[in-house]
């Protein structure tokens, strides 16, 4: 079943603070979408509020046309995977696969334990008793193997090392493949996650800022390299970002889409152009007045 989530005017305030202000989106249909924001933006909030583990102070939030809030039937279809604290969790690998098993509809045991040999984690091994990163691999076999039309992977890896973050990447993009769903993924690793996300939002402070498909959002930056006289006056019109200068080669950033006839011009003065990374535009549009990025 292909999940459909809409955030209408969504605030959250938590004590004193606005956490959340005024968000509206639609995700709608099976894809890899990103939701990205610096230390403190407001991701977990929000992910929170879909996983329905709170209630928006204002505005609302439907899944499939449905309030997620304390709704069984809505949260049996939604998992949020996130770095729990799991110091008091006693039970072990095999009994939390067999929990799952239990109240995940969808739930592919035998995927499950091809994961569990790929992270090799112990079954007989309690959780209390793993490493950070095998805790982190458990949850995230538990997410991949539950098959839930909305997938929610907050920060996941938390601990996991560079060889078990890239078996995770690899499952999701092959599992997704094959059981296409809704999957949200929540990250400050930009460039490692960057390939699979096909939909991005960037939340500052609070407030959502940008909502694109990542090709649409790629073809907003370009870099140039050239002769520094040739940068120098062929982007004097444009929104430069960064430079960087290396003898008489500089390198530009830009931001702004080129139309054709001006792609055109900087190749024939022989002007190299190339595309610039989503985390290098990430940073550009979170950068706040009188901070160092
Ligand atoms: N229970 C709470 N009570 C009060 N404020 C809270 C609570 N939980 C979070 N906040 C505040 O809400 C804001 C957003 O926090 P949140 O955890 O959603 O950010 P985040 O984008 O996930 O950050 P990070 O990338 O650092 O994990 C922060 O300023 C945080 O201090």
């Amino acid at each position: 079943m292909t999940a459909e989530i809409k955030a209408d005017h969504v605030s959250l305030r938590l004590g004193k603070q606005n956490v959340l202000s005024d968000l509206s989106f639609q995700l709608k249909g099976d894809k890899i979408y990103g939701l990205l924001g610096r230390n403190g933006a407001g991701k977990t909030s929000l992910l929170s509020l879909l996983a329905s583990f709170r209630e928006p102070t204002e505005g609302t939030i439907l899944i499939n046309g449905e309030i997620p809030f304390e709704n069984d039937r809505v949260m049996s279809r939604v998992n949020f995977v996130y770095g729990r604290d799991q110091s008091s969790e006693t039970e072990k690998v095999k009994g939390m696969l067999e929990f799952a098993e239990r109240y995940r509809p969808n739930w592919d045991g035998t995927y499950a334990l091809k994961l569990v040999k790929r992270f090799k984690l112990p079954m007989d091994q309690k959780v209390n008793a793993l490493s950070k990163g095998k805790q982190s691999a458990l949850d995230v076999v538990i997410g991949l193997a539950s098959r839930t039309p909305v997938t929610i992977f907050d920060e996941a890896y938390l601990g996991m090392d560079a060889p078990s973050r890239s078996i995770f990447y690899e499952e999701l993009i092959k599992d997704y493949a094959e059981h296409p769903r809704c999957m949200i993924l929540s990250t400050h690793l930009i460039s490692e996650v960057a390939s699979l996300m096909e939909e991005v939002m960037i939340i500052d402070r609070g407030t959502l800022i940008l909502h694109e498909s990542v090709d649409s959002l790629m073809a907003h930056g370009l870099s140039v390299t050239g002769p520094v006289e040739q940068v120098d006056a062929l982007t004097r019109d444009l929104h430069v970002l960064k430079e960087q200068q290396l003898g008489r080669t500089k390198s530009v950033m830009i931001y702004g889409q080129l139309e054709s006839a001006r792609r055109s011009e900087f190749e024939a003065a022989g002007l190299e152009l190339g595309p610039i990374s989503l985390q290098e535009l990430f940073i550009y549009l979170t950068e706040h007045e009188g901070e160092e990025a």
